[in-house]
Order: C-alpha cells, then structure tokens, then sequence
C-alpha cells in the first residue's frame, strides 16, 4: 500500500542532503550518521568501506571521493532501515517491525557492498558493486536477481535525486556475460529522457577496466501522481 507524500519528502530530502541529521562530510549528499528520532538508535550509513570492501573497491572510491572536493560530484548515502518519521503512521509489529531495505539487509561482506556517486548536472550516477557471497546465482558466479537488484537501484537513485520519489514501472536487463561472485564491477546509469512522471533511464554494468560489458538495461520510473496519493 502507498504511504502518504510528505514522509517520502523528507526520506528524499535526507537523500539528497536537503534535511537535518548528522553534518554531512564534504562530496556527501547527505548525513553518515541517522539519527532516529528517539535518539537512541543510530542507522550506519553503509555506502562507506568496511572491512569486507576489497582493494579494487577501495580504491575507485578513493578517486571518486576526490571528484566530490569541487562538488560536480556527491556520495550517495545508503542506509539499513527507513527512519521512523518516515514509517507508517501505525506501530508496526511481528516480522514488520524487523523491516530492512533489501539491498542493505545483509551484514558486512555477505550481500550488496556497494557505494554510489551522483552527478546532478550530467544527470547521471555511477555504482561500484561488489557481491557478497550470499549473492551466488550459477556455480561461482553472481545472481541475475542481484544484479537486477543493483540495476533497479541505481537508477531509482538516478531518477530519485532530481526530487522526485519514484516507482519503479519497468526494466529490461541483457544479461550479455556471467559475473564472477565477488569481483567488483561499475554500473553507470543516466537519465535518457523525462516525459511528465516518467522518468527514462538507461544503465551498462561493466568491469573495472572496461573491457567487458556485462549487461545493459532500460528502465521506466514514475513518480507519484498527487492524485492517487
Ligand atoms: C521503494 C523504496 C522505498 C523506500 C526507499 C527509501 C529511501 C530511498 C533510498 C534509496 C532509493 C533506492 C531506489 C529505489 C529502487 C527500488 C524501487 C522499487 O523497488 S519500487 C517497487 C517496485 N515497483 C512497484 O511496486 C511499482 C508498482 N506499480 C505502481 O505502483 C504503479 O503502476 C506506478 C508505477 C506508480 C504508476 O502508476 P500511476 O497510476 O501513477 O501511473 P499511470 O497513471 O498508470 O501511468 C502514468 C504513465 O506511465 C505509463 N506507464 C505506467 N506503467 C507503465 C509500464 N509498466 N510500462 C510503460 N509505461 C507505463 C502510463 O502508460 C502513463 O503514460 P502516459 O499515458 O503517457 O502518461
């Protein structure tokens, strides 16, 4: 069921540093640290490095953090559980009240590590990725399931950080070559064409060193009618 508008306003507004919370560190898009509003439980921003991040990973987020000093570029922070202002009214109980955002709903190293940075005037966000163990698809290799998951995200965020908070209505995904688990790979997602609501967004997933083109996709993202709201 859809919530109201004015919470999603205000997850967006953290999303995009336009909110309170924690003083956010240069190149950032929004605070490290969350605090709920009881004060007394603090959601980790988990698009920062921890141990599990390998060198390869480390170090493209080095390079893009410095891409963040002059402001072209921001860090995208990424959390664990949607704060409760921005939860259902009601009390949540049983399995509900356990709720996580999928993509960060592992722990350290076993799911989705991964860090994006956003470019508001070229429209466009860039994801580097690196999938955990519980992630496996074929032997070896990584789930279409979580590189649909990782497509799905980058672009939400792509069409999210111009203001909007959006569904998404569609994707198409080629999945053109088999992920090894655990490498570290880029996904590079731009906005294509904005028609009313609709949001059109492309994204290609490709190795480190560009040299391998893993999957390409489309996407259709909606932002919500006031209407229907
Ligand atoms: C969800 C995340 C929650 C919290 C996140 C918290 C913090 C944010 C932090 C990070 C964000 C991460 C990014 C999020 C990525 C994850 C996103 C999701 O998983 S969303 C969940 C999966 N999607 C859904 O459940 C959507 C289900 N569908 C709907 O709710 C509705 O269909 C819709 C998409 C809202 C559209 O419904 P509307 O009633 O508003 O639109 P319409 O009037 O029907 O159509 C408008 C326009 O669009 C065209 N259209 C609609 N659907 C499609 C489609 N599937 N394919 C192509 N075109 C479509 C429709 O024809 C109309 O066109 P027009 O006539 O030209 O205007």
């Amino acid at each position: 069921m859809l919530r109201s508008c004015a919470p999603r306003l205000r997850t967006l507004g953290a999303l995009r540093g336009l909110t309170g919370g924690a003083r956010p560190a240069v190149g950032d898009a929004g605070p490290a640290l969350r605090l709920f509003s009881s004060e007394k439980f603090i959601d980790k921003d988990r698009s920062l490095p921890n141990p599990s991040w390998s060198k390869e990973i480390r170090l493209l987020f080095d390079q893009f953090m410095k891409k963040c000093e002059d402001g072209s570029w921001k860090r995208v922070p990424s959390y664990r559980y949607i704060s409760p202002q921005d939860s259902k009214p009601t009390k949540e109980e049983g399995q509900m009240s356990r709720a996580r955002i999928f993509s960060r709903s592992y722990d350290d190293g076993l799911g989705f590590e991964f860090v994006m940075f956003h470019n508001d005037v070229e429209k466009r966000t860039v994801c580097f990725f690196q999938g955990g163990p519980h992630l496996q698809g074929p032997s070896g290799l990584l789930h279409g399931g979580a590189l649909a998951t990782m497509i799905d995200v980058t672009g939400g965020v792509t069409a999210i950080m111009t203001g909007e908070f959006v569904m998404t209505a569609n994707l198409n995904i080629n999945f053109k070559r088999p992920i090894p688990l655990g490498s570290v790979i880029v996904i590079n997602s731009q906005i294509d064409k904005v028609e009313g609501r609709k949001f059109f967004v492309s994204c290609d997933v490709q190795s480190v060193d560009e040299k391998t083109l893993y999957s390409n996709a489309t996407g259709l993202f909606i932002s919500l009618d006031p209407e229907k709201k």
